[in-house]
């Protein structure tokens, strides 16, 4: 069977980066002034709109006037001709070869984009004219070599990828895979034959394309159309065949405006406000991208948009791409004008690296043979599967039920979409902080260096290049802070529909007459959705703990490289509350840190509550590894505060009828990331705590009392928790509060009951003295 694989040799490549100037609009031509001069075929100057100063710019000397030099530039009197022959044939070229290429149109609304891309009859666009140049390529080769040309046209509208290519198609979904990076699961793909084919789709597609007339464009584009053309060559000699894969995109983006500028309200402003989203993500990308060239380790927030998924390979993957960036001449347009060459300017910044796509076909017999045998099995199967479809549609009752769940499923299909976004934020946060830590990392051994080398030479050439390197780091951290918190922001509104998604379908179920079903199939489902973020939960801690180890491994041998000597360390762990052990291990010494009971109580619930904690190490009373209690911390830090989490304990405190479900005290730090739980758990050491009234406490656990109490007066404790409750009474300092009692569900005989009711027996014997019967109607009010 045919594999496509990446062969070894890859080019880097730059964004190239070609300006056009549209001229002015009749409209524009009477209010207007042309304020855009081309100097020469690379060079754009920008004039000062205002025709007049006001005295402080005067005497200061101040303009607004701004040049900028680009790969390509082109002025008003330019058609899509010359922009095409000068700056994009060649990389169409590419394409009948094996390349990818990206082509994207960037500006304003109104600024040209569709002009460019799409043309019109007189003057055909960028789309137009590539795909003439594809199909002359393949009419000239005079090889033996055969073509396969395939068209595909999605447009994103408001965060929904739909196809243009079929008359009415549902929600598409973009897929991850492994070999073909970002694909669109279910985008129709038709061969053609010929460019007048594609451009017969092209005018079908784009008449289906969301267009509205805004103050701004008579005919703006309300979405971001992608037309995909991928030629496959195939190369053959007598046994072996090759294959190359060129993929061509084009892109169209819609208009960015500002809602006063439109003057639009309700739909248009909806989406005006989507498009403005992936238009400010897809500008993110390049700042990051642009960045990252110039100081690395950026992060590239491409996860935030549909646009910009599907735009990745051609932002940093493999692709040769091309921006043009579309301006107006216009006076009035020059802080859209100015802000498109900005961003034009940082894209110039950004390198992709470009690779021949190559697979090989063996072409034996056998292969053919085998070929067919699976073409015949499918058949059958195709055949089958119609029978079964035919009958199905037959029993109309059958229908009438689906009818009846569809509502059912167009809300499951939000709900996991609204999971999916969820669970891509996540990763997007997790991939953030992993970034930041690097930085932070650098961060501090940079500040070493810089101490050390003051003592060397103060303010040499080398502090100062340890210090500008700083400064960017610095940089780095408050930009990706930054980032972190518009993505926990959306995390949150991701959150707040998802309560609404399930309000909705509470709301449904419960005016429809097949209730019980359908509450059975919608809690089935929700379910099924909380599974894979938990899955996803689990990969992110396998992860942390992965780190952990490798840290944890890196330490020791730092340590031992140092020598330091055995006593002196043991001394000064010692100090820190850690013993070490198996000094002679071979695999290092191990680390035992102990804990205070309230740790060790935490500990232990959280050790229930992961199926998948690998808590190989030794559990010794409340002495616990190291590396197992750090990677609880994530763990915790996601139990208790990601919205996956309050989501599917909110979902069980509404199954389960409105019953209490069991909370810790401190399971109401907001902690939604490592470094805010490390903060979060380190204040919440500072202060004991008493647990909250009417709580029950797992087998095992024990409580620290101090004069901060939680107001509550009873609380329930399992035998193991009266045990360590006890072992630990020296750190009962105030003793159990006068306020409270203690419920157990132990046997009078206990021994260590028996030591605390002699402890407690003369000062308040009613303190610690319930009968087992109290303790149940107790625990049961909140298990
Ligand atoms: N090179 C050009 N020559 C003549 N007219 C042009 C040229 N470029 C654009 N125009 C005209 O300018 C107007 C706006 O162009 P267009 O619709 O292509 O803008 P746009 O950037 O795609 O806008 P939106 O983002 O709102 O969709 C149209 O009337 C178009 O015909």
């Amino acid at each position: 069977m045919p594999s496509i694989r990446v062969p070894a040799s890859k080019q880097t490549a730059s964004l190239m980066v070609a300006v056009k100037c549209r001229p002015l609009t009749e409209l524009e031509r009477k209010r207007s002034r042309n304020i855009i001069q081309v100097t020469d075929d690379k060079g754009i100057t920008v004039l000062d709109p205002d025709r007049e100063k006001d005295y402080l710019d005067r005497i200061q000397n101040r303009t607004k006037e701004r040049k900028y030099c680009f790969d390509h530039a082109f002025g008003p009197e330019c058609t899509n001709t010359d922009v095409y022959r000068n700056s994009i044939s060649t990389t169409i070229a590419g394409v009948v070869q094996g390349l990818n290429a990206t082509i994207f149109a960037y500006g304003s609304t109104g600024s040209g984009k569709t002009y460019t891309m799409a043309g019109t009859q007189k003057d055909p666009g960028l789309m137009v004219l590539s795909l003439h140049t594809i199909f002359d390529l393949i009419k000239k080769n005079n090889t033996s070599d055969s073509f396969e040309v395939t068209c595909s046209y999605l447009e994103v509208y408001n965060e929904v990828i739909y196809d243009l290519l079929e008359k009415s198609t549902g929600h598409l979904e973009l897929r991850e895979d492994p070999d073909q990076g970002i694909t669109v699961a279910g985008l129709r793909c038709i061969k053609v034959h010929s460019a007048d084919k594609i451009l017969e789709l092209l005018n079908l597609g784009n008449s289906r394309r969301k267009t509205e007339s805004t103050e701004s464009n008579v005919t703006s584009s309300r979405s971001h159309a992608v037309l995909e053309i991928t030629v496959k060559r195939r190369r053959k000699n007598q046994y072996r065949s090759q294959i190359l894969r060129g993929k061509l995109a084009l892109v169209d983006l819609a208009g960015s405006e500002r809602a006063s500028e439109t003057n639009s309200g309700g739909q248009k402003l909806r989406d005006g406000a989507n498009i403005n989203r992936s238009l400010l993500a897809l500008a993110n990308c390049i700042n990051a991208l642009g960045k990252q060239q110039k100081k690395g380790l950026a992060y590239v927030p491409y996860r935030n948009s549909k646009l910009t998924r599907i735009l990745k390979d051609g932002l940093s993957g493999n692709s040769q791409t091309i921006m043009v960036a579309t301006i107006s001449p216009a006076d009035n347009q020059y802080h859209h004008t100015v802000n498109t060459l900005k961003y034009a300017d940082r894209a110039k910044e950004i390198r992709t690296h470009v690779q021949k796509n190559i697979g090989t076909v063996d072409t034996h017999v056998a292969d053919y043979q085998r070929m067919i045998d699976n073409l015949q099995i499918e058949v059958c199967r195709l055949r089958k599967e119609l029978a079964e479809k035919d009958s199905q549609l037959s029993v109309t009752a059958e229908k009438a039920v689906d009818d009846e769940l569809s509502w059912l499923n167009v809300l499951s299909h939000e709900t996991s979409e609204n999971v999916q976004e969820r669970i891509n934020l996540q990763k997007a946060l997790f991939e953030l902080e992993e970034t930041n830590l690097c930085n932070r990392n650098e961060l501090q051994h940079l500040d070493d260096a810089i101490a050390k080398q003051q003592g060397i030479e103060k303010d040499g050439a080398v502090v100062q290049a340890l210090r500008a390197r700083r400064q960017i780091i610095l940089d780095n951290i408050r930009d990706n802070d930054e980032a972190g918190i518009n993505y926990q922001k959306e995390i949150a509104v991701n959150e707040k529909h998802r309560c609404q998604l399930q309000d909705m379908i509470e709301e449904a179920i419960s005016n429809n007459s097949n209730r019980t079903y359908l509450r059975i199939l919608s809690q089935y489902r929700l379910l099924g959705m909380a599974n894979t973020e938990l899955q996803f939960e689990m990969a992110i801690r396998d992860q942390v703990i992965h780190n952990q180890r490798v840290t944890h491994r890196n330490l020791w041998n730092l340590l031992m490289g140092l020598g330091p000597d055995q006593r002196k360390i043991m001394e000064l762990a010692a100090k820190e509350g850690i013993s070490i052990e198996d000094w002679n291990s071979p695999n290092g010494p191990s680390v035992r840190i102990k804990y205070s009971p309230i740790q060790a109580c935490f500990l232990q619930h959280h050790q229930d509550f992961s199926s998948m904690a690998s808590f190989k190490g030794q559990r010794d009373g409340h002495t616990v590894c190291r590396e197992e209690h750090r990677s609880s911390y994530y763990l915790l830090s996601h139990e208790h505060t990601s919205p996956v989490h309050r989501g599917i304990r909110k979902q069980s405190e509404h199954w389960a009828g409105g019953r209490r479900a069991l909370s810790f005290p401190w399971s109401s730090e907001s902690c939604t990331s490592l470094s805010s739980f490390h903060e979060g758990y380190s204040r919440q050491q500072k202060q004991d705590v008493w647990p909250e009234n009417g709580q029950l406490l797992p087998e095992g656990a024990s409580v620290a009392a101090s004069s901060n109490l939680n107001p509550c007066k009873e609380i329930a404790v399992h035998s193991g928790a009266i045990r360590s409750l006890f072992q630990n009474s020296s750190d009962l300092s105030d003793g159990i509060p006068a306020t409270h009692r203690v419920l157990y569900d132990t046997q009078p005989n206990c021994p260590d009951l028996l030591k605390l009711q002699s402890r407690y027996a003369t000062t308040r014997p009613a303190a610690f003295s319930s009968p087992s019967s109290e303790y149940n109607r107790c625990s049961s009010n909140f298990v």
